[in-house]
């Protein structure tokens, strides 16, 4: 079997510009990133880099305009079936409970309601939220919600995490909580993530390795740390180690010119 439990090889994505229907952008060009099975990667770059194009490439929602993807060495066909996704955006149905939303896609794979609710109730357990389940989504706090997203997210048991700056709509201290919550379900199961943040702090104190990419267009990676911070980490207290401060000045002296450049751009489009 693969070592890698996701490929992307080089993947080239080029879109119609949104501005001028007969310009192409190419917003990805031949990037290759590979995650090993029970591996925390995260990709950070200037915003509107292409992040999010690349995540969705890995889980088989975008096709890429060049390029092949493999899942645990099998080419990717459609939908990845074996990655499980977090975005940034609110993924629970309002109209259902919790909890329902929690075994929602355990009943869509066909599991017995009983066994479901068993499974949606101990992932609710697990993520604090015991005695939450029959709330609504707009009775939890933002933080709460993000926590039901992750047991939904999580019941599934999928080999492979793709995460979308899953917690840059929360304050300070509940992200660092629900960051430390990943670290530990992560320690527990050691699933493949793939993790995109605008955050470099976050990036560093989350992750094995951190990737950093280019400003657009035609992004692609320019550089690659590998994070030897000991684990367990707490994310709060990592971020005072040494090495940390090591870390974080190597990468930003790759990063900071692209982030600068990603600036300007998105001041030239507003313009
Ligand atoms: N379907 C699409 N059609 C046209 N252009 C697109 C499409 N999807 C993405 N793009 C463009 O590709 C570029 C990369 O977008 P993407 O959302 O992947 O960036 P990102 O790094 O995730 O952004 P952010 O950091 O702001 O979340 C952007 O310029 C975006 O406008």
């Amino acid at each position: 079997m693969s070592d890698y439990a996701l490929e992307l090889l080089d993947i080239t994505c080029t879109f119609r510009s949104k501005d001028d229907l007969s310009q192409r952008y190419t917003a990805v060009a031949d990037t290759t990133l590979r995650i090993r099975a029970g591996e925390f990667v995260s990709v950070v770059g200037p915003t509107g880099c292409g992040k999010s194009t690349l995540l969705n490439v890995g889980a088989g929602l975008l096709e890429p305009s060049s390029g092949t993807i493999k899942v645990f060495g099998e080419s990717l066909v459609g939908i990845n079936r074996r990655a499980g996704y977090m975005f940034q955006s609110e993924a629970l149905m309002p109209w259902r409970s919790t909890l329902d939303n929690v075994m929602v896609g355990l009943q869509y794979r066909g599991v017995p309601d009983a066994d479901a609710r068993t499974q949606g109730e101990a992932w609710l357990a697990r993520v604090g939220l015991s005695g939450f389940g029959d709330r609504y989504p707009h009775q939890l706090s933002g933080g709460m919600r993000k926590r039901a997203a992750l047991a939904q997210t999580l019941a599934l048991d999928p080999d492979i995490i793709l995460m979308d700056e899953p917690f840059s709509a929360l304050d300070v201290q509940t992200r660092q909580l629900m960051e430390n919550e990943v670290l530990e379900l992560w320690a527990a199961k050691k699933k493949a993530v793939l993790f995109i943040t605008h955050d470099l702090d976050e990036a560093i104190a989350m992750s094995d390795r951190v990737v950093v990419l280019s400003a657009g267009p035609a992004t692609h990676p320019i550089g690659e740390f590998s994070i030897d911070l000991p684990r367990p980490r707490d994310v709060a207290e990592v971020r005072t180690d040494a090495r940390f401060v090591e870390l974080h000045t190597q990468i930003w002296n790759v990063l900071r010119d692209e982030v600068l450049k990603g600036y300007a751009q998105q001041l030239k489009k507003a313009a």
